[in-house]
């Protein structure tokens, strides 16, 4: 299976300007994350926004799947906001945001 993965939050020039988010071509399908996660079946955590899984991309890297489901749009922006500053970070002691997914009920970081 091809996963689509955005190489990085491309949008985030929307997202200062406060506009609207442009991600329709960028989606990563539900389909594509339950793949990877192996059908969400082992979880690693719980935050505010979700919950975390285990997941593995195709060359075997190992990623944290966070998935927010469907929730009020404060949570969404929240998670996009996230998302807009984990793309923009760079440090050895912070995860790299490999990609996210987005579909009309879910939401998630890789
Ligand atoms: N990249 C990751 N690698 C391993 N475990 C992770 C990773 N990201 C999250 N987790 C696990 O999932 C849990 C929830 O993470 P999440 O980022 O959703 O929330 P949080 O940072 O703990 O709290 P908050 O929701 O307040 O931001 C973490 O406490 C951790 O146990």
């Amino acid at each position: 299976m091809h996963h689509r993965c955005a190489p990085k939050w491309r949008h985030h020039q929307e997202l200062q300007n406060g506009g609207k988010y442009h991600l329709e071509n960028k989606k990563f399908t539900y389909k594509e994350l339950e793949f990877i996660t192996d059908n969400f079946s082992k979880i690693i955590g719980e935050g505010r926004f979700g919950t975390v899984y285990y997941g593995h991309l195709e060359d075997a890297t190992k990623v944290a799947v966070k998935l927010l489901i469907k929730s009020s749009s404060q949570g969404k922006e929240d998670f996009l906001s996230e998302a807009e500053h984990l793309s923009r970070v760079h440090h050895k002691n912070l995860v790299s945001l490999v990609c996210y997914c987005m579909d009309e009920d879910h939401l998630a970081l890789l």
